[in-house]
């Protein structure tokens, strides 16, 4: 009996997440159904049509249980109104059973009531799903998890803050590393692993408008992920979409806030930060949503003020309390500002910080604690009573408790580095610890001062002077215009990236390049639609047909990919340094293969001078990537704003107190703020350990070996297409439910990852492509391969003894809060008995039965099953007996590793609250509560069968 159409009280499983046990039906609205399930006491919502859930319908003769416990065998099964009613008895009297009263934590379609009931499959089956229960097992304890699938380059920097990140639970930190190092990259590689370890299921993207698309090709291409876009045209489709009396019931009462909330329609949706600040609506759907983890980038956007948040901050602010895990990215997180850098840390640890005045405070004493930290690594069997001493100020009770730990010096680096660092939040790598950058080399061309600007040569006016002039009359005058020209027709054919302050500058010089002198090029600014824009960067990128200039708005400074241009034109200058790097870093990013020249055409005598030197002899800010602007401009601002504003007198001062303050802020961020954050960002060694580990499961032959065993019984047919490459096609046996992402005319992929960067036509088949994960799944949560029944031919033997070849493996029902799986491995068990309970596992290893077993004819093996019921049921009872012992270990150590997960937090915040009035004790007790529904849930761990091979021997 198999069904499709939900209906309240059925009974379905999730097939990707087995641990929540048998779900039931309680909810179905519009496009969505919901199923509580009471083992796991979780309720989840699904989109209907993409639902992962299978029917469950226990066969005849298979065992039921009820919530009460009581438990019966099922004799006969009938559908009442979707609703299945099962004929049952407990050996004394017959019942009947609704399947809405069966248990939620009930273990169905064991391997030998399948046997008993006819479901069983031939041999591959059975070595299909034992091995890919060992992959999942080896997989799932590798350090490579989750991050093998990507389509990137493995940079060492990347790669560490993924797996630091990734493996916490909802993790909230900054990623802030240095313009172009790939922020991108690393949110995505979080992300993946997240949803890959089931550590998340719900993911929310929000980006600037002009980053929406660029976002959602990454995350496809990069990392198989396919996130949904929810914009205005969303909302309008839902509107068309809704029925015509609904429409005119909401025109009437004026009430359009029925409706889908296409924010839960999907898991994975990208939004902009713009459409959340603009619509109320969005905003509120997306609240309502919830959502496992939220990434926002160019968070630098989100500015705070003790009098007054920006909308944008409040939008992420209110949406941040909606989700477990929280990615900011920012590449210059203090570009506007101190106070606005420490609420975006608010955001993600409210325990850590929590008052701006003490933050700065604790900025004064980076560098002391960088020195005691150094010390502390470089002498790791001793510290100095001096060191001591500083460390009882900064770390009061808490050292002494550091102190008896096993890796004390660890522990005590780790914990200064969290309690009077941004240890755990702030991530930043930089190009000079990475090294390897191409040099940027700044090119002036001082330009005379026309007339037209005479009234606006100083002041903000001086920095965009073309805006106080008709256009037709600056594109005549301004000789940065004619500079342009002749410098674009001097380089043709490269490619050269334009970037000016505003959209009006930008349309105005395209169309004057474009149709007065004949200069391939293509404007970008904010006027644009999401579609222009793209297609503007894809003709700008286009080798052969494309243009040769792209002339920007400041939106072209964020976040965009122009890497492939060697040539940057500064149009103007921005009042901001950070805003300069960001110029800057559309071409200064990874995969830059040349030195970048900056053009920069100034005015002579006004404030773009002023600026040009202030940049240039101040900050050097052009030449190399300069963090501080931020702060020397607090420091110098008044003689700043009395240069731009023309005061001769104040230029040198400020260039010289710049330069000073900049080489001071450098040395002293050198040596305390950075070098700390420094040492979390990237620890070299671990990095490398990791390509090492993650390079060896790619170059493994195995996940080809295996996909080609699925493929076999799955009905998929591989053509050879070239080294390490195939094409996948769907075969005349082609089992569609088992094997996800196959189009029908075929895919071809690529199982090595240096080709997938090269084709990105080929699908990157790694152990994580949604395909192979696909599969994995499918046969762990089927009954395919559950049961089997096999001949054997040895001589040792005598014809007509059986044996059974059982497998088991780690189950363990608990809310998914409580992720389990982290400390709780599958650990499959594999245990070969004869009729006597004789143990022949170690004689009888796996892959010998496999070369010697064959298969028994169908009709023949549905013949045997009957006669050997009794020794099957009696070598089942032998296996599960030798494999009790086996539990106890597995469940120790699974509690140790609870404890050692649970408890580090459990300090860390006590410590904080003793600094932190505002930490609450209940949230202490929730973490306690925590560990101990934790201890509870893996006190009821069990070994389940999870398959069984039945052997007759000839
Ligand atoms: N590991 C990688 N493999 C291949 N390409 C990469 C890798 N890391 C980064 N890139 C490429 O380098 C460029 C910069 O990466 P990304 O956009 O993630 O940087 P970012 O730090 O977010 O930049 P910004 O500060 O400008 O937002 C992109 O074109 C990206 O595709």
């Amino acid at each position: 009996m198999e069904t499709s159409e939900f209906a309240i009280g059925q009974r379905w499983v999730s097939h990707s997440d087995t641990a929540l046990g048998l779900g039931i039906v309680t909810d179905i609205s519009g496009r969505r159904v919901t199923l509580g399930f009471p083992a796991a006491d979780e309720e989840r919502t699904y989109a209907i049509d993409n639902a992962p859930l299978s029917r469950i319908v226990f066969q005849l003769g298979e065992e039921i249980e009820t919530f009460d416990g009581s438990k019966y065998t099922v004799r006969a099964v009938e559908e009442i109104g979707g609703i299945l009613m099962y004929h049952a008895d407990d050996g004394e009297q017959t019942v009947q059973v609704s399947e809405v009263k069966l248990a939620g934590s009930v273990n169905f379609s064991a391997p030998h009531q399948r046997l008993f009931a006819g479901q069983f499959d031939r041999n591959g089956a059975f070595r299909l799903r034992v091995s890919t229960l060992e992959h999942q097992d080896r997989l799932r304890a590798s350090a490579a998890q989750g991050l093998i699938g990507a389509r990137t380059q493995h940079l060492p920097h990347q790669l560490y803050i993924a797996h630091e990140v990734a493996r916490r639970h909802a993790p909230r930190v900054l990623l802030a590393d240095e313009v172009g190092l790939g922020k991108t990259i690393e949110a995505g590689l979080i992300l993946h692993y997240q949803l890959h370890t089931g550590r998340a299921r719900r993911a929310l993207i929000v980006v600037p408008d002009s980053l929406v698309h660029q976002w959602l090709v990454e995350m496809l291409r990069r990392f198989n992920l396919r996130f949904s876009i929810v914009d205005q045209s969303r909302y309008d489709d839902i509107k068309a979409q809704q029925d015509d009396v609904d429409a005119l019931v909401n025109h009437i009462f004026g009430d359009d806030d029925d409706g889908e909330n296409p924010f839960e329609s999907d898991q994975l949706v990208l939004c902009s930060l713009d459409f959340l600040v603009k619509s109320k609506k969005a905003r509120d759907h997306a609240l309502a949503a919830g959502w496992d983890l939220m990434v926002v980038d160019e968070a630098h956007h989100l500015a705070w003020a003790p009098e007054q948040a920006s909308p944008e901050y409040e939008v992420v602010e209110e949406l941040s309390a909606a989700s477990k895990g929280l990615l900011l990215l920012t590449a210059t997180p203090e570009q506007v500002g101190i106070a606005s850098h420490f609420a975006r840390l608010r955001l993600l640890d409210p325990a850590r910080f929590h008052d701006l005045e003490t933050f700065r405070a604790e900025e004064q004493q980076y560098e002391a604690i960088n020195s005691v930290v150094r010390r502390l690594q470089a002498t790791p069997d001793r510290i100095s009573e001096d060191d001591k001493a500083a460390l009882q100020n900064w770390l009061g009770d808490e050292l002494a408790e550091l102190l008896k730990q096993e890796s004390a010096h660890q522990a005590i680096v780790d914990a200064l580095l969290d309690r009077h660092g941004t240890g755990r939040v702030l991530f930043r790598n930089t190009r000079a610890a990475i090294k390897g950058f191409p040099e940027r080399q700044p090119l002036p061309e001082p330009l005379p001062c026309p007339e037209l600007y005479e009234q606006a040569r100083f002041g903000d006016a001086g920095l965009a002077p073309e805006q106080t002039a008709g256009e037709e009359q600056w594109l005549a005058e301004d000789p940065r215009v004619a500079w342009l020209e002749k410098k674009l027709a001097s380089l043709r054919p490269a490619k050269v990236v334009v970037i000016c302050a505003r959209a009006d500058t930008a349309m105005a010089l395209e169309s004057y390049l474009q149709l007065r002198a004949g200069i391939r090029s293509a404007a970008f600014h904010e006027h644009l639609s999401l579609v222009e824009r793209d297609r503007a960067a894809a003709y700008f990128a286009d080798t052969e047909q494309g243009a040769q200039a792209l002339i920007c708005s400041e939106i072209g400074s964020e976040g965009r990919n122009f890497q492939f241009a060697h040539h940057l034109v500064l149009f103007d200058l921005p009042a901001n340094a950070d805003l300069l790097e960001q110029r800057i870093g559309r071409l200064d990013r990874i995969g830059q293969t040349q030195a970048i020249q900056i053009h920069i055409p100034y005015l002579q005598g006004t404030s773009q001078e002023v600026q040009y030197r202030w940049f240039h002899e101040g900050l050097n800010a052009f030449a190399e990537s300069c963090a501080v602007g931020v702060a020397v401009h607090e420091h110098v601002s008044s003689d700043w704003q009395k240069a731009l504003e023309g005061d001769q007198a104040a230029l040198e001062p400020l260039l010289a107190a710049s330069a000073e303050e900049t080489k001071r802020l450098k040395t002293l961020l050198h040596n305390g703020r950075d070098a700390l954050i420094e040492l979390n960002s990237c620890r070299r060694d671990e990095a490398e350990a990791l390509i090492t580990e993650i390079e060896k499961e790619e170059g493994s032959a195995q996940v080809r070996d295996y996909m080609v065993q699925a493929f076999d019984i799955l009905g998929v047919d591989i053509e050879d297409h070239s080294e390490h490459a195939d094409v996948l096609k769907p075969g005349e046996q082609y089992q569609s439910g088992h094997v996800a992402e196959l189009p029908e005319d075929g895919l071809t992929v690529t199982w090595e990852r240096e080709q997938a960067l090269q084709r990105e036509d080929m699908a990157f088949m790694s152990w994580e492509h949604p395909m192979v994960t696909g599969v994995m799944d499918s046969v762990t949560s089927s009954g395919l391969g559950k049961a089997a029944l096999a001949n054997l031919s040895v001589k040792a033997l005598p014809p007509g003894t059986l044996l059974l070849e059982a497998v088991f493996a780690v189950h363990c029902p608990a809310p998914e809060s409580l992720q389990l799986t982290r400390y709780l491995p599958v650990s499959p068990l594999r245990l070969v008995v004869d009729v006597n309970g004789r143990d022949l596992s170690k004689a009888l290893p796996h892959d010998r039965l496999n070369e010697l077993c064959s298969n028994i004819r169908r009709r023949t093996a549905q013949a045997i099953v009957p006669k050997i019921r009794a020794e099957v049921e009696t070598m089942v009872d032998h296996a599960e007996r030798l494999s009790d012992p086996h539990l106890i270990p597995l469940k120790e150590q699974a509690l140790a590793q609870v404890e050692a997960g649970f408890e580090p937090e459990i300090r860390r915040l006590e410590a904080l609250q003793k600094v932190n009035p505002a930490i609450r004790d209940e949230e202490v007790d929730f973490l306690r509560d925590q560990l101990a529904a934790a201890r509870e849930a893996v006190g009821h761990a069990s070994l389940a069968l999870e398959g069984i091979r039945v052997i007759v021997t000839s």
